[in-house]
């Protein structure tokens, strides 16, 4: 369990109880997966590429139907059919496509013939003052045409407006890579301090781990969808001897590929697209928003 909520799963920010999922006509991605985090942790998600992170983002954000209404809990209500989860800014997701979903607004493009500034002060009911901070945090100049920007500055107003509201729940998934290192490193400032001070909760999924040792709280590994570790940071045995998440991570991943190699390849057997997987019937099909 990632955090130390209180007992029964009620108190954590974020439940995940028995959740199957498969992406249509595909095997089934999670099987019967738990996951639990509590209220203030900032919590690394791990795992190699196409392990299922992005996935497991997107259906905490509400993004993919799963099973019932008690399987994905986001502060306590189901991350699918609530949706005022997202609207309210209570949880707010920041994913690798060019859109931000902005209460009432929808799904908004950033790539269009915009200003920052439009884009920003759009976002409604927003606290001016936490506003003003945040621009100055990312640097950004409001006269930014949002088609003629670079990637890193279109990053800083994606991540600009999904930090408007006071969100509960932050998902992120690598939005960090576009950002130069200082503004990196302000910006996970800024969210340690939305943990310590707010109580807020933060999942981040990411490849690069510059600066996190010391950042982190919490830790979560899969590996083809299956929860491999949750735990505290400071409870991860190879971090006591070596306090280098890269190195750690790398020989974590460096197991798997040797466990992969290791299993013979079934040549009679080949998956099928169509095949009888329990997970193909309506009630599992991925759903998207
Ligand atoms: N829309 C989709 N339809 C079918 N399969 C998908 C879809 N999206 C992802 N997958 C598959 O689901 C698995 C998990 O993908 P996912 O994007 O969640 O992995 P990830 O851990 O985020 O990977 P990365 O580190 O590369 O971003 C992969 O095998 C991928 O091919």
């Amino acid at each position: 369990m990632a955090g130390d909520g209180d007992g029964d799963g009620r108190g954590d920010s974020i439940r995940v109880c028995g959740m199957q999922f498969a992406y249509e006509m595909q095997p089934p991605l999670f099987m019967d997966f738990d996951l639990s985090v509590a209220p203030g942790s900032r919590c690394l998600l791990l795992g190699a590429n196409g392990s299922g992170k992005t996935t497991l983002l997107k259906i905490l954000a509400g993004k993919h139907l799963v099973g019932g209404r008690n399987v994905v809990r986001v502060l306590n209500r189901s991350a699918f059919h609530d949706t005022q989860l997202a609207c309210s800014g209570d949880l707010s997701y920041l994913g690798g496509s060019w859109s931000k979903t902005i209460g009432s607004a929808g799904e908004i493009p950033l790539q269009g013939d915009f200003s920052a500034e439009h884009m920003i002060f759009g976002v409604e009911g927003s606290d001016p003052v936490r506003r003003d901070k945040l621009i100055e945090l990312l640097d950004i100049d409001l006269q930014w045409r949002m088609h003629k920007v670079s990637d890193g500055q279109r990053r800083r107003v994606q991540i600009c407006m999904g930090l408007l509201h006071p969100f509960q729940v932050l998902l992120l998934d690598e939005v960090t890579v576009d950002l130069d290192v200082v503004t990196r490193m302000d910006f996970l400032e800024f969210l340690r301090e939305e943990c310590d001070q707010r109580g807020a909760t933060i999942v981040y999924a990411t490849h690069i781990f510059d600066g996190l040792e010391t950042w982190a709280t919490h830790l979560v590994y899969i590996q083809d969808g299956e929860l491999r570790k949750s735990e505290r940071l400071s409870d991860i045995e190879e971090l006591k001897h070596s306090a280098n998440l890269h190195s750690v991570v790398k020989s974590w991943l460096r197991a798997e590929t040797k466990q992969s190699k290791r299993k013979l390849p079934d040549t009679t057997q080949k998956p099928s697209l169509f095949g009888a997987s329990p997970f193909t019937s309506s009630r599992h099909m991925a759903y998207y928003r």
